[in-house]
């Protein structure tokens, strides 16, 4: 089987999973990021990845803006901007850490969300269209050897940033990812048990999560 393949419901009945699915397994986050990130043709195919998104009405409401070489350090000034506008109180530590992140990262990714509160489809699916995109982004580029990784903060509620980022009227914007070339291996961080997220639904039973039964243990 390749990369390619889909696995065959047979297959799953077997509990074998595909090549594609072992490596969306290991998906982190990653934040320490290098040069070379997607470009081109690659960056193009991780954004098709990404517009596989489940979009309902057919809204298409995700706008993304490449920010990256000699643009970055004056799009992190702009972000700096927006943080003392809206979150004043953020600690001189941190402000310098988004600078450095803005000005450094190979390739920044603002996620726009063109949304419209007019049409029958609810704004918050249109939202999730954006969230699901985002997620396409993050596994593809896990699968094409690249890192990445979704931030936000106050700041992306900012006008005046998401004006720069030519986002208008009702657009807003949800974060942005940081784009490179992983620095280095890494073990992959433990996730939960999915089991624990899971519960069949029956006739007449209450339905009940075991992971709310286990924090709900006194002690
Ligand atoms: C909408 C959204 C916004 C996020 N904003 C931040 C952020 O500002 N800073 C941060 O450290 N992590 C943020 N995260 C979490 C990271 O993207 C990431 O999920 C987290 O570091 C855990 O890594 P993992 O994806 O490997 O579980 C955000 C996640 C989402 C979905």
């Amino acid at each position: 089987m390749t990369a390619s393949d889909p696995a065959t419901p047979a297959s799953h009945a077997s509990g074998k999973t595909s090549p594609a699915l072992e490596q969306l397994l290991s998906r982190a986050s990653r934040d320490d990021l290098v040069a070379p990130a997607p470009e081109g043709q690659t960056l193009e195919t991780i954004l098709a990845a990404a517009l596989r998104a489940p979009d309902h009405g057919r809204l298409r409401p995700w706008r993304y803006v490449a920010i990256t070489g000699e643009a970055r350090p004056a799009f992190a000034h702009e972000v700096l901007a927006a943080i003392d506008r809206q979150e004043p109180e953020l600690p001189e530590k941190k402000r310098e850490m988004r600078f450095a992140r803005f000005s450094t990262t190979p390739l920044v990714l603002a996620l726009g969300m063109h949304l419209q509160p007019e049409s029958p489809i609810p704004v918050w699916e249109q939202e999730m269209a954006v969230g699901a995109a985002a997620m396409n982004v993050l596994n593809a580029l896990h699968l094409a050897g690249f890192g990445g990784k979704w931030i936000s903060g106050k700041f992306c509620d900012d006008p005046k940033l998401r004006e720069s980022l030519g986002l208008k009227g009702d657009d807003r914007l949800a974060g942005f990812m940081f784009i490179g070339t992983p620095a280095g291996p890494r073990p992959v961080p433990g996730r939960p048990d999915p089991k624990a997220y899971l519960a069949f639904w029956k006739p007449g039973a209450r339905v009940s999560f075991p992971v709310d039964r286990e924090s709900a243990q006194p002690g």
